[in-house]
C-alpha cells in the first residue's frame, strides 16, 4: 500500500508513525518543506519523501492532507489532475465545508473524503509527534456519497479502525456548525481568559502565580500555534460568530442574576456527565507526570507493572528526552488527578522520580 502524508507536523507526523506500528509493510511517503521532510526520514517517521509533488502522488492509495488548511486547499489544487478516482485523497483540517466546496468547485480528478481526527494538542511539529495521538479518538468523516464510498469503506476506515480511531460520519455543515461550539470557542475563551487575567499580573497582584487546577485545564489550548488557528478562525466565521453571540446572551443572564445560578449548575453537572469517558475528549484532557527513568534494562517495565499492580490505567506514554547511558524522561498521562498522584507515590516508593508536570 502507498500512502502520501502531506505535511509532517503534530498530525502528519503521529499519524505517520501510528499507521508503520500496525502495519510495518504500508510504504509511507511523506512532504513537507525539505528540510522537515528529511527530519522525518532521518527520525524513522516515514519511508521516503516525495520530491516531485504532486507528480509522485500518482498511482497511491491514500493521500492525507495535513498541512495548515490553507495549503490543504492549494494542495488540493495541484493535486488535481495529478491523481485519478483510484486514489483516495482526505485531510486532517479542522474545518469542512470550505475543502468540499473546492472539490465540487474544480471538479476534482481524485477520489475525496473530508476528515478530522479530534484528537491533537497546543503543540505543533514533528517534533510533537506522538504515535499514540489517534488511539481512542473520534475521527469524523465528511461527505461519503456513491464516487467514493467503496475507497473510504475498503482503504480509508480499516486504516483508521487499526490505529484505534473512531470514525463518526457527519455533513460538512453539521461538523462545523459543532466544531465551531465545541473546539473554535473553547479556543476563543481560552485566550481570552488568560489575556484578561496576564494583563492585571504584576508583583503586588500575582495573578498567575495563583491560578491553580481550574484556570489550567480551562487554558491550556491558549498555548495553541496562531498559524493554525488564523485559518479556522477565517474559515468558519459565521458559525464562530454564531457561538460568540450565544456565550454572550448566557454571560449577560449570568450578570443579571449572578445570586441565582442553581440551575445553571444542575444542567452542566448533567451534560458534564455526558460526554463518553472512554474516548480523547476535548474537555477531558489527561494529566500529565514526568517521571526520570535510568538507562537500565527493565525500567520501563518495571515502572508500568508497577502501577498496573496498583490497578493504575496508563492512558499514554512519551519519551521527552532521552540521553545514552543516562536515561531519559517520560510523560506518563493518566485520566484524573487523584490517578496522577497515587502514580507518583508509588513510582517515587519505587525509586523512580515522578511529579505532576504543570
Ligand atoms: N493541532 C491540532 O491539535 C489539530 C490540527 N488539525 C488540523 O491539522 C492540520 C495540521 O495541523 P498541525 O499538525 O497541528 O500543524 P503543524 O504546524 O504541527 O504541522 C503542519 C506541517 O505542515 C507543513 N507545511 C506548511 N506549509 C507547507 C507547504 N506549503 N508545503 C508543505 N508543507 C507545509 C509544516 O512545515 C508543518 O510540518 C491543520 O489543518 C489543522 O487544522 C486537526 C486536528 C487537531
Ligand atoms: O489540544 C486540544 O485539546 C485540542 O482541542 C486540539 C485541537 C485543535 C484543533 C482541532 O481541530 C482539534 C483539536
Amino acid at each position: 500500500m502507498k500512502i502520501v502524508i502531506s505535511g509532517l507536523g503534530l498530525m502528519g507526523s503521529s499519524l505517520a508513525l501510528a499507521i508503520k506500528n500496525k502495519r510495518p509493510e504500508a510504504e509511507i511517503w511523506g512532504f513537507d518543506f525539505p528540510s522537515v521532510a528529511k527530519q522525518a526520514v532521518e527520525k524513522k517517521i516515514i519511508d521516503r519523501t516525495i520530491s516531485e509533488w504532486p507528480g509522485q502522488c500518482a498511482g497511491a492509495d491514500l493521500v492525507f492532507l495535513a498541512t495548515p488548511i490553507q495549503i490543504i486547499e492549494k494542495q488540493l489544487r495541484e493535486l488535481n489532475g495529478a491523481i485519478d478516482r483510484r486514489t483516495l485523497v482526505t485531510d486532517v483540517g479542522s474545518t469542512k465545508q470550505n475543502v468540499h466546496h473546492i472539490v465540487r468547485e474544480i471538479n476534482f480528478s481524485g477520489a475525496f473524503v473530508g476528515g478530522h481526527p479530534m484528537t491533537g494538542s497546543e503543540k505543533s511539529g514533528l517534533e510533537a509527534a506522538n504515535p499514540l495521538l489517534y488511539e481512542n479518538a473520534m475521527y469524523v468523516l465528511t461527505g461519503i456519497n456513491e464516487e467514493n464510498k467503496a475507497l473510504v469503506e475498503g482503504k480509508l476506515i480499516p486504516l483508521l479502525d487499526e490505529i484505534k480511531a473512531r470514525v463518526l460520519i457527519l455533513s460538512p455543515e453539521a461538523h462545523d456548525e459543532i466544531m465551531a461550539m465545541i473546539s473554535h470557542l473553547p479556543q476563543l475563551i481560552a485566550l481570552n481568559l488568560v489575556n484578561l487575567v496576564g494583563k492585571k499580573n504584576d508583583p503586588e497582584k500575582p495573578f498567575l502565580d495563583l491560578a491553580a487546577g481550574g484556570f489550567r485545564d480551562l487554558t491550556r489550548i491558549a498555548s495553541s500555534n496562531f498559524a493554525i488557528w488564523k485559518d479556522i478562525l477565517e474559515r468558519n466565521q459565521d458559525n464562530i460568530k454564531k457561538a460568540i453571540k450565544e456565550l454572550i446572551d448566557l454571560f449577560e443572564k449570568q450578570y443579571r442574576k449572578i445570586d441565582d445560578l442553581s440551575e445553571d449548575f444542575h444542567l452542566a453537572n448533567y451534560y458534564r456527565n455526558q460526554i463518553p469517558k472512554a474516548s480523547k475528549g476535548f474537555l477531558h484532557p489527561l494529566i500529565d507526570v514526568l517521571v526520570y527513568v535510568q538507562d537500565q534494562p527493565g525500567a520501563i517495565a518495571r515502572m508500568s507493572n508497577a502501577l498496573a499492580a496498583r490497578g493504575i490505567d496508563i492512558r499514554d506514554i512519551e519519551l521527552l528526552k532521552v540521553r545514552e547511558k543516562e536515561g531519559g524522561v517520560f510523560r506518563i498521562s493518566f485520566d484524573n488527578y487523584q490517578q496522577a498522584s497515587e502514580a507518583i507515590e508509588i513510582l517515587n516508593a519505587n525509586k523512580f522520580r515522578a511529579f505532576l508536570r504543570d
